[in-house]
């Protein structure tokens, strides 16, 4: 349902996104994370046709993404919606429904079903008497009167509390569950794990990983070991209230270390425990910059995985398709 091909889209001779490739198949959720001025914004405004690429191709519903006639087939929900403050919700949904040239009463039953599914009760309030959660649910709401088969929802529920946030989250996945394709960045990695099918990881323009959250975490993630010692050994913190001591490590070798350690000086290994690796983990060794993706990169060649090489394609192009 959407292609993208070595995307590229410089401002000026500043490159917000460089090389970006990934594909998102029907009635899938798909998610960008990445830290701030990663290129999310851009790859999404490029994916809804309201920039331009500087090289490369974005291809989504069958069309080009400059293609006017991809805009009937896409709903967008930009990072910022202002809305019109003295319109109501119902007055702005019909208006833009308008625009799409929706049939009046199909408009009209759509917008309240929509409304109706999205838990907005004042329907004849001024916009600019409404809360922000209710503000963004109109603009969701604006994004589904055409009925598209596309969403592009760039952070859906950023700035809200925390009942909308999961309202709004589970609302984008419904929609997926509806047969509706969804591309939507975000910053909280609990909601991109929580309906996410697959993702994407960027940083600094690049799209640093990709796959579903299983697989990063198996790719890219480490197991931790806490070891724990009945004597201090190097590395290790007393454990309050008890008489052993805890080492974090990274290998079963590193755990073999510890327990020798540990009897070297007339202790002994008590316990492990171990820690399968978080997607924050996963998230922030690639998103702390090229070196550390690179590292990431690394340990795959190390572990024997053909492909690697470039962090900007960590997943080999089209291994997704
Ligand atoms: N119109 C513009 N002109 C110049 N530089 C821009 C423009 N828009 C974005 N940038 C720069 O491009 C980079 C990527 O920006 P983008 O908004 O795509 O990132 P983002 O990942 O969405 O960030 P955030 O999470 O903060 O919204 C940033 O360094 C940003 O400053």
């Amino acid at each position: 349902m959407i292609e993208v091909r070595d995307l590229r889209k410089e401002y000026g001779g500043f490159v917000a996104v460089e090389g970006s490739t990934f594909s998102v198949d029907e009635g899938e959720v798909f998610g960008v994370i990445g830290p701030n001025g990663a290129g999310k914004t851009t790859t999404l405004k490029t994916l809804a046709g309201l920039l331009e690429p500087t090289d490369g191709h974005a291809e989504v519903a069958g069309f080009d993404a400059s293609d006017p006639r991809m805009r009937q087939r896409l709903g967008f929900l930009p990072e910022e919606s202002p809305l019109y403050e003295e319109m109501t919700p119902l007055s702005y949904l019909h208006f833009f429904a308008d625009l799409y040239d929706v049939d009046r009463a199909v408009a009209e039953t759509r917008i309240h079903d929509t409304l109706d599914r999205l838990d907005l009760e004042y329907r004849e309030r001024p916009l600019g008497d409404m809360s922000k959660g209710m503000k963004r649910k109109v603009a969701i709401a604006r994004s589904l009167v055409n009925d598209p088969d596309v969403l592009v929802y760039d952070e859906p529920a950023s700035g809200l509390d925390p009942l909308t946030t999961n309202y709004i989250i589970d609302f984008t996945r419904e929609l997926a569950d509806d047969g509706k394709t969804v591309v939507f960045s975000a910053h909280n990695l609990y909601h991109v794990e929580s309906i996410c099918d697959r993702i994407a990881i960027m940083n600094e323009g690049r799209i640093v990983a990709r796959g579903s959250v299983a697989e990063l975490r198996e790719r890219y993630g480490r197991t931790a070991y806490h070891v724990y010692t009945s004597v201090p050994v190097e590395g290790s913190e007393p454990v309050e209230g008890r008489d052993r001591h805890e080492r974090t490590v990274e290998s079963m070798d590193a755990v073999e270390a510890t327990r020798e350690a540990a009897e070297a000086a007339g202790g002994r290994l008590v316990d492990i425990r171990t820690e399968d690796p978080s997607l924050e983990r996963v998230f922030l060794d690639l998103a702390e910059g090229e070196s550390d993706a690179e590292r990431a990169v690394a340990r795959r060649a190390e572990e024997g995985d053909a492909g690697a090489g470039d962090a900007a394609r960590a997943e080999p192009p089209g291994a997704d398709e």
